[in-house]
């Protein structure tokens, strides 16, 4: 294993994994840091963390052990992986794991941060992340339930996070000579470096200009030139066997894209059941109705929480944050052990918590790549079992992704890619 990477959640794994696959990457991606060591023939290894929204110490304690994991299985570089909209709240995470891990590593060299992934709308100028013609902070992301993302300057962010120096190099240094401007700021005692990039080919600069360094962290964009420096990129992508049989769509996504979704699902008439967080909590709402109901209908299920912001914080300050998204959560771990018990072999998550919770409550060691559904999201086969998923990260894909996703999840003959 050449590569590895300790992605904060599980959606955000999934978007790694296709980026590298797409390059030619052989790449798997496992569901937590594995017990024992993986024999060789993996190029990238993806260890998938539920660390985005765990509190601090466990953030870290939880990336360092797939560090040294990953470290222990040959890598040469590592990446952290954390979400193109930089979720995080100002005590972290995204900080103090970067703090640990240059800790453990002991490396002096610089530590490219940046986020930016043009494919889905994300790039980042003048040290301030926007999302398509928005800067972050007045976007969606600022209501978002667990980090509420208030400030777009990604410098300022970090630099409330970390205990180190925080740098920057700018799109005319990247666009110059990227790695002489980011050992400038490594040299200058700025060790994390906020990277512009506004395109594809400012993240393969970016890229090339870190190799050889340790530790890089970022969205997936800034692995756009991983398959080639690795020397992996001529690998004929695996052909890719969907399965057959029932399928459901469980989202706790309140985003603005997977909203839209769900809205398009709805004006379709495809089946769907929506769960109120005031009857999850007083015990009215349960995961075996759900299932029932799920196993009842002809078409696509859909089962969510989702709603709209007013919604949500109307939810936290009656039943507080932590037990609100304990019973969405708990609810849909249940619900996903029910509908695979029942046969459901196409399971689609939306959410990156709601995926973590899913993959968790199934039980999921291993996960192999398969073809594109949407920018950022493949699909995806569990190892060793007769299940296929799509783990959709919250802003990502076009309005009717739930259809395409089950369409994908079930073609013979969708070579990988193709
Ligand atoms: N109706 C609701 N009221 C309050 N909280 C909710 C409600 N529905 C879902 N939640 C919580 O909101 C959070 C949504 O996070 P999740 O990561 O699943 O989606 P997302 O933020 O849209 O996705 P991503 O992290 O991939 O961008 C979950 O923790 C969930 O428990
Ligand atoms: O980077 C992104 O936006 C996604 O991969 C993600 O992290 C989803 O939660």
């Amino acid at each position: 294993m050449k590569f590895g990477a300790i992605c904060d959640d599980f959606t955000g794994a999934s978007d790694l994994g296709l980026m590298l696959a797409e390059g030619g990457m052989s790449v798997v991606q496992f569901v937590g840091t594995p017990d024992a060591a993986r024999p060789a023939g993996v190029g990238a290894g993806l260890v998938s963390l539920k660390s985005r929204s765990a509190p601090v110490a466990q953030a870290v304690q939880d990336s360092l052990e797939a560090y040294r994991w990953l470290r222990a299985q040959g890598c040469e570089q590592i990446m952290f992986k954390y979400c193109s909209t930089f979720d995080s709240t100002p005590e972290g995470n995204i900080g103090p794991v970067l703090d640990a891990l240059i800790e453990e590593s002991g490396t002096a060299n610089p530590v490219i941060v940046c986020p930016a992934f043009p494919a889905a709308g994300r790039t980042v100028y003048q040290g301030h992340l926007f999302v398509g013609d928005r800067p972050l902070s007045e976007t969606g992301m600022r209501h978002h339930p667990i980090t509420p993302m208030t400030d777009s300057d990604i410098r300022r962010w970090l630099g409330r996070q970390s205990r180190r120096a925080v740098g920057h190099v700018t799109l005319a240094q990247l666009r110059g000579d990227p790695r002489a401007a980011l050992l400038a700021e490594a040299h200058a005692g700025r060790q994390l470096v906020v990277c512009d990039a506004v395109e594809d080919d400012d993240l393969r600069a970016l890229g090339r200009a870190a190799k050889g360094f340790p530790l890089i962290s970022g969205g997936s964009g800034i692995a756009l030139a991983l398959p080639e420096l690795f020397g992996d990129s001529k690998r004929p992508a695996a052909r890719w066997q969907g399965l057959d049989g029932p399928a459901a769509v469980l989202s706790g996504s309140c985003s603005e894209a997977t909203r839209r979704q769900i809205s398009t699902h709805l004006e379709r008439g495809a089946p769907a059941y929506k769960i109120s967080v005031a009857d999850l909590i007083a015990g009215r709402e349960t995961p075996e109705a759900a299932a029932a109901w799920a196993r009842a209908q002809h078409g696509l299920p859909l089962i969510y929480s989702s709603d709209d912001p007013e919604a949500v914080r109307y939810n936290q300050d009656r039943f507080g944050a932590d037990v609100a998204t304990e019973a969405v959560e708990s609810f849909f771990r249940r619900l996903a052990r029910q509908l695979v018990d029942a046969g459901v072999r196409r399971l689609i998550a939306a959410g990156g918590e709601t995926s973590g919770a899913v993959i968790g409550a199934l039980e999921i060691a291993e996960l192999e790549v398969g073809p594109r559904i949407a920018a950022g999201v493949p699909a995806l086969s569990v190892t060793g079992r007769d299940l296929v998923l799509a783990l959709k990260s919250g802003n990502f894909g076009g309005p009717d992704f739930f259809a395409e996703a089950a369409k994908i999840l079930a073609a013979k003959d969708g070579g990988g890619g193709d």
